[in-house]
């Protein structure tokens, strides 16, 4: 940066806040408090505060399900401001910055300047910015270029608006933000609108799914915004007392009793029917909708009435549609696998955009990452769902039944075969989905046999000669690397059936590499009624390794509850081994192979158990087995089980 623009700006700052006379307005007070309470310096181009995994976690949980909620505002918003290379940050009441929405092309600038997740905003660190600024003054606004305080941000442009919550509290900040801009900061004011009027939408979506379960009426002056974006919500219980409403009904109903301070709780509590007469629309043109009246000022609404959701159906699922966006919209069976994880965004857009298609999926991921679960979800949002679902796992049928399960048979085609003959997974299929789970380990006599169904859409059972017709989607899984090129001495699953399978490919996450870990315990755990987890325990499972993956999480969490008492669950109730922080060594650039002890057989069981117990020292494990240690390292190479330190234990 020129270093006549660097002493232009370090003058402005300090010329402002000493000029007494000037103009009070918000960047000012700003400044003036970076300096003065803050002690910081404008000069000092401190890097951008970016939080870790975990401190990060600490700010996503308690607001978990919001986030959910907000991504589709969010989406939306970024639609519209992409091809100008803004990104869209979604920040913490604190200024943390909890979900993002970039240019990939531009990942590295965009992280220098910290517009990216986990970049913490707040004034106190970062100096007068958008969110930060915002945090203290509670209004919407935009930073502009030299509005920054530090010198490193000057380039930027920010605007943000508020989310506040139904008791006007603020939730969260909505923030666009661009590297580079116009030099007026007037080329801004459009985009300030956009930011405060997708910050309303996030606000009625949180307010509806918040208040899932309650009656709501959705109320206005306009009968056209009913159905659409109703700027009014007002919530009742059974009784049809008030139990929230958002910001313009609170000024609604404050003016109705004449109370100044809409944060007030003396806004709910009431009967409706004191405030407001209810009846139903005598006018054609919104025969649909119910009418009331204030008692107080006379004013009349049309209300359209939502009854609430029943708890399971609505748990954990985002919000409601306030934000009409049917290309993004993604399936509900597809959107409740994860919460708030960015690799399972892409997860879950891309099983959104395949699942109306018949295009051969092949999902890959470690043991336990729910590929089967995820096969299962694109079905049920599929044009299948009313077919049937088959899954077969191929690793677990010996290859001498593999054949006859899959492909069928004719009666007395082989010895021991049935003698009314068998039809097969493969056309029990028909008109559905086959799911072929570790298909690295279809032998690959098999490999050509299935190649030929999915070329000839027809199967042929074994001791027959007349193919059948069937017509089924394909989704395969692996944990194991199966593409022909990446393994030049692994000749033996085929190329051509590995094209033919790999229409599409979906790469699931591990656990470990999951930010929403909170969200999927929450959701094991809201099969158990009312149960409850200490936060030491949360933060023990958050630092485990989870080489199981989600089938491991809930394997502990269901020895976790057998073990609890109604209080819920605390640390002392968790196994042992997960207080281990590396359990196994994890080969990250592949698919690890099965080590989790649920996993393996029960000699390997036994054996894992046994290392674990005396801790992977090998000599007294041997000795514990009964075995010698050559042994001992040749059943752990058997049973890929690797010490976590790796150095006591070598092969
Ligand atoms: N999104 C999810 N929410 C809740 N439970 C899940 C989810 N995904 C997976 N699970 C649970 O985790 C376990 C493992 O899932 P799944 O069988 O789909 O994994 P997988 O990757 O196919 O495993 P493998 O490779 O061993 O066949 C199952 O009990 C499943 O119910």
């Amino acid at each position: 940066m020129r270093n006549s623009v660097i002493d232009q700006h370090i003058s402005n700052v300090y010329s402002s806040i000493e000029n007494k006379g000037i103009e009070k307005n918000v960047v000012i007070s700003s400044w003036k408090r970076c300096i003065e309470t803050f002690k910081l310096d404008p000069l000092s181009r401190q890097p951008s505060r970016v939080l870790t995994h975990s401190e990060l976690q600490n700010h996503t949980y308690p607001i978990e399900e919001f986030i959910t909620t907000a991504r589709e505002g969010m989406r939306t918003l970024y639609a519209q401001v992409q091809a100008l290379d803004y990104v869209v940050l979604l920040c913490d009441r604190k200024g943390v910055t909890v979900d993002y929405i970039g240019n990939d092309r531009l990942n590295k600038e965009l992280r220098n300047s910290g517009l990216y997740l986990g970049a913490d905003w707040n004034e106190r660190h970062a100096g007068t910015c958008a969110v930060g600024t915002l945090i203290n003054e509670y209004e919407p606004m935009t930073i502009h270029q030299q509005d920054h305080f530090d010198i490193v941000n000057t380039t930027l442009t920010c605007s943000a608006s508020p989310i506040l919550d139904h008791d006007g509290q603020l939730l969260a900040v909505l923030d666009v933000s661009a590297l580079h801009s116009p030099k007026e900061k007037s080329s801004q004011h459009l985009l300030l609108k956009l930011v405060q009027m997708h910050a309303r939408f996030i606000e009625s979506a949180h307010f509806l799914n918040y208040y899932r379960e309650h009656t709501i009426l959705k109320f206005d002056i306009n009968v056209c915004t009913l159905s659409t974006n109703c700027p009014n919500l007002i919530a009742l219980d059974k009784h049809n007392v008030i139990v929230g409403a958002n910001q313009n009904a609170r000024k609604i109903m404050a003016r109705e009793l004449g109370i100044k301070d809409i944060t007030s709780q003396l806004l709910t509590g009431f009967e409706f029917t004191s405030l407001f007469e209810l009846s139903k629309s005598e006018d054609a043109a919104s025969f649909d909708y119910y009418l009331f009246k204030s008692r107080n000022t006379g004013l009349s609404f049309f209300c359209d009435i939502q009854a609430p959701k029943t708890k399971n159906k609505r748990l954990f699922n985002p919000a409601p549609n306030t934000i009409h966006d049917p290309v993004n919209i993604v399936a509900a069976e597809i959107d409740k696998l994860a919460g708030h994880d960015p690799s399972m965004h892409k997860v879950k857009q891309l099983a959104n955009k395949f699942s109306p298609t018949d295009i051969n999926i092949l999902i890959r991921g470690e043991t336990g990452t729910g590929k089967e679960v995820l096969a299962k979800a694109i079905h049920d949002s599929s044009k299948r769902s009313g077919g049937p679902f088959i899954a077969v796992n191929c690793a677990a049928l010996p290859d001498s039944l593999i054949e006859s399960e899959l492909f069928g048979y004719k009666s007395g085609s082989f010895t021991g075969a049935n003698s009314k003959g068998k039809s097969g997974l493969i056309l029990a299929a028909d008109q559905g989905t086959l799911f072929l789970d570790e298909i690295g380990d279809m032998p690959s006599s098999l490999q050509t046999r299935l190649l030929r169904v999915l070329a000839e859409k027809e199967v042929t059972p074994i001791g027959s000669d007349k193919p059948i017709k069937v017509n089924f989607r394909l989704i395969s899984a692996t944990h194991q690397e199966v593409a022909p090129q990446n393994i030049p001495n692994k000749n033996d699953f085929r190329a051509d059936l590995y094209h033919r399978l790999n229409g599409a490919t979906i790469n699931l996450p591990p656990l470990r590499d999951r930010q929403d870990i909170y969200y999927l315990i929450s959701k094991l755990m809201s099969k158990k009624s009312n149960m409850n987890l200490s936060k030491s325990s949360l933060e023990v499972l958050t630092e485990y390794a989870w080489p199981g993956n989600i089938r491991e999480l809930k394997n502990v969490i269901n020895y976790a509850s057998t073990l609890c008492d109604e209080e819920g669950i605390r640390s002392e109730h968790l196994p042992d081994y997960v207080f281990t922080r590396d359990p196994f060594i994890v080969n990250e650039h592949s698919y690890s192979p099965t080590r989790h002890v649920e996993t393996l057989s029960e000699e390997g069981q036994e054996l894992l158990l046994t290392l674990r117990n005396n801790n992977w020292n090998a000599t007294a494990s041997a000795k514990k087995l009964n075995i010698g240690r050559a042994t001992l390292y040749r059943k752990m190479k058997k049973f890929n089980i690797i010490s976590p330190n790796n150095t006591d234990l070598t092969y």
